[in-house]
C-alpha cells in the first residue's frame, strides 16, 4: 500500500485525525489535546467508521483523564467514568465505542494497587494497543475474505469501510488490497452512499490512490450493474452485529443486501470480533443514530429541498441476517445459524468457523 492515508496517529503526546468531512478536495491533519475536541470530531465525523471512533475513543479517554488529580483514587475512578459516559454520547451506533470506552474501565480497575500516575501511563498504553491491534485483525479479515473471492471478480461496496475508517486495509476494502498485492485484477463499484457520500469522497479516494480499478455509482444504480451482471460479491462494513447476526450498517446497506438476494449474489459483511455485540439480541434492539436534516436538504451548502420540508434522516439500517451470506471476522467466516456461531465464535470453539 503506497502513499496511505493516516485516519489516526498518536504523535508527542497528542492524537492526530486527518479530517474527513474536507476528503477528496483536501487533505487536512488537525491535532487535538482535549476530550472535549475529540467528542467534537467523533460527532461531526471528521473522524468515523466503527473501528477508527473505537480508537480515537480510547485515546480521547487518555486526553480525558491525563490531567486528573493524582492524590485521591476514589476521585479518579469517578472522573474516568465521567469522562467515559461523555464521550459514550458522541454517536450511538457503533458498538466499537462502547466496547473500547468499557476495555480502557476495565483496565484502569485491574491496576488499582498501583499509583493513579501509573494508571495513567498505562491508560496510553491500553489505547496505543485497541490501535496496534486492530491492523492485524483487518488484515486477517482480508485474509478470511480473499478466500471467498478470485481474480476478474467484480465487488460492490458501500460506504467507507476502508483503511479511513480504521488504521489499516480496512474492513471490507482489506481483500481488495490484498488482492492487488496478488496482481488480480478485480473491478470495484463503491455505492456513492448518500447522503454524507463516502463511496464516493473516501471509498473511491483511497482505492483509486491505491491502483485499485474502482467506479463510482449513485446509490440508485445498482440493481442496474448487477443486473449487467458486474458484480460477483457485495462486501460491506458493519457499526453493530447483534447476536442473531442482523447487522448494521450505513443507511442503504440493507437496500443493497435485499438486490443481491434478488440477483443470487452473496452478500458478506466484514466485522472485527470488537463489533460483535451479543448483548444486543436483535437488530430491532440497536439504536440508530439520526442525524441532522442538512445533510438531506443541502448538498455542499446548497439548498436541494424545499425550506421548511419534513426530513427523515436516519444514519443506519439493519440488514435482517437471512441476506447474509456470511460474516467475516479475523478469527474466521461464519455462516447461519449466526446465533449459535456467534456465541461459538467468542468463546473461540472451532466449529463456529466455516474456513
Ligand atoms: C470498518 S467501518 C464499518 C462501518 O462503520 C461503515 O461501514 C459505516 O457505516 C460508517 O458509517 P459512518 O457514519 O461514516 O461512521
Amino acid at each position: 500500500m503506497t502513499d496511505q492515508l493516516i485516519p489516526i496517529q498518536w504523535k508527542d503526546g497528542e492524537l492526530v485525525l486527518l479530517d474527513q468531512t474536507t476528503l477528496p478536495n483536501e487533505i487536512r491533519y488537525d491535532s487535538y489535546q482535549t476530550i472535549e475536541r475529540v467528542w467534537d470530531a467523533i460527532v461531526t465525523m471528521k473522524v468515523r467508521g466503527a473501528p477508527a471512533i473505537g480508537v480515537s475513543a480510547a485515546y480521547g479517554l487518555y486526553l480525558g483523564v491525563k490531567d486528573a488529580p493524582e492524590n485521591y483514587y476514589d476521585k479518579f475512578f469517578e472522573i474516568l467514568k465521567e469522562k467515559s459516559d461523555y464521550l459514550a454520547t458522541s454517536r450511538p451506533t457503533a458498538v466499537n465505542l462502547f466496547w473500547a470506552l468499557e476495555r480502557m474501565e476495565k483496565k484502569a480497575k485491574s491496576l488499582a494497587h498501583l499509583e493513579v500516575s501509573e494508571i495513567k501511563t498505562e491508560l496510553l498504553q491500553e489505547a496505543i494497543a485497541i490501535h496496534q491491534e486492530d491492523e492485524e485483525i483487518n488484515r486477517l479479515i482480508g485474509e478470511n475474505l480473499l478466500t471467498l473471492l478470485s481474480d476478474g471478480m467484480g465487488i460492490l461496496t458501500h460506504c467507507n469501510a476502508g483503511a479511513l475508517a480504521t488504521t489499516k486495509y480496512g474492513t471490507a476494502t482489506s481483500p481488495m488490497y490484498l488482492a492487488k498485492e496478488k496482481g488480480w485484477d478485480i473491478k470495484v463499484y463503491a455505492d456513492e452512499t448518500r447522503p454524507r457520500l463516502q463511496g464516493s469522497t473516501l471509498t473511491a479516494l483511497e482505492l483509486h490512490r491505491a491502483g485499485i480499478d474502482v467506479t463510482v455509482i449513485t446509490d440508485n444504480m445498482a440493481a442496474m450493474v448487477m443486473s449487467q451482471g458486474k458484480i460477483q460479491a457485495v462486501i460491506v462494513g458493519c457499526d453493530r452485529v447483534a447476536a442473531n447476526g442482523d447487522v448494521a450498517n450505513k443507511i442503504g446497506t440493507m437496500g443493497v443486501a435485499i438486490l443481491a438476494k434478488n440477483f443470487n449474489i452473496p452478500f458478506y459483511v466484514a466485522a472485527p470480533t470488537p463489533t460483535i455485540d451479543l448483548r444486543t439480541p436483535t437488530g430491532k434492539e440497536i439504536p440508530i443514530e439520526e442525524r441532522g436534516e442538512e445533510e438531506v436538504t443541502n448538498r455542499f451548502g446548497v439548498p436541494t429541498a424545499p425550506k421548511g420540508v419534513k426530513v427523515y434522516n436516519p444514519a443506519f439500517d439493519v440488514t435482517p441476517n437471512e441476506f447474509i451470506t456470511a460474516i467475516v471476522t479475523e478469527q474466521g467466516i461464519v455462516q447461519a445459524p449466526y446465533e449459535e456461531n456467534l456465541q461459538k465464535l467468542l468463546k473461540g470453539a472451532p466449529d463456529a468457523i466455516t474456513k
